[in-house]
């Protein structure tokens, strides 16, 4: 697997023309590991999906590389992901395989032993019959990291993976985080708790509407920087007109 790397050439993402997200330029290196934080509004989710491709970029160019030829796998904020929907967590983390199988192709036994494995990676051995309507949220949200586990991608997204999860899952979940990096994927996390942070990731991309600073953690964690984005937020006008400022 070649690790994938992210470069934002003058990027501005939003909606109905509006900018959410401007004056993005630069590169996560292939094999980091980086933070996505900001205040609430910031644009966090809006990157990531620019990132996905779901969000096409109003202005400038997101590219992956190597282009073409990087999986993606990209894990939405809880509230995005419809729990009603009728289907057992084994099929649900055997979704992981999609990508290889198609939607109709056949499980095979290899195939069965690697959702089996992904399941006991994430400590959801005997659930695999439960529909995932009767999950409590830290079951969810383990049954979808095998998912992503399945997904094999060199370029991992997680927004807010660890919002509302209870401590033990939120440990055995950044585990798998931490093995990703090791295996030299490129992860990309949106995150609220910058202990977390700290402990975990060692880049960090701190976003108030465009870049506030972006590089080693620790430097970009500074409480003027924290101070700087919250007041960048706050002062965002949601109907000023498309920002026209060069980056
Ligand atoms: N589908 C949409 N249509 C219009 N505006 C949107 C849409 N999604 C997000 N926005 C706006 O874009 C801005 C950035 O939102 P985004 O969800 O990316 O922020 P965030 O940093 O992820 O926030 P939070 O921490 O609260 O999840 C906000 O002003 C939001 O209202």
């Amino acid at each position: 697997m070649r690790a994938a790397s992210i470069r934002f050439d003058e990027v501005t993402l939003g909606y109905d023309r509006r900018p959410a997200v401007h004056h993005l330029r630069g590169e996560i290196a292939a094999g980091s590991l980086t933070a996505v934080v900001g205040p609430n509004g910031a644009g966090k989710s809006t990157l990531l999906k620019g990132i996905v491709g779901t969000l096409k970029p109003l202005e400038g160019r997101i590219n992956i590389a190597p282009e073409g030829r990087t999986a993606v796998a990209y894990l939405p904020q809880a509230a995005e992901i419809d729990r009603t929907f009728p289907i057992s967590v084994y099929d649900l983390v055997a979704m992981g395989l999609w990508s290889r199988s198609g939607l109709f192709g056949a499980v095979g036994r290899s195939d069965r032993t690697r959702i089996e494995e992904a399941l006991a990676a994430v400590g959801l051995v005997g659930f695999e019959r439960r529909p995932i309507s009767t999950l409590s949220g830290g079951q969810m949200q383990r049954a979808l990291f095998a998912r992503l586990l399945l997904q094999d991608a060199s370029l991992i997204l997680l927004d807010e993976p660890f919002t509302a999860i209870d401590a033990r899952t939120t440990v055995d979940l950044l585990a798998l985080v931490r093995r990703w990096h090791d295996e030299k994927r490129t992860v990309v996390a949106v995150l609220h708790d910058l202990d977390m942070v700290r402990r975990t990731f060692p880049e960090t991309l701190l976003i108030a509407r465009e870049p506030v600073a972006w590089g080693a953690t620790e430097r970009v964690l500074s409480p003027e920087n924290m101070l700087a984005a919250r007041r960048m937020v706050e002062a965002h006008d949601p109907h000023a007109a498309p920002c026209r400022r060069s980056a």
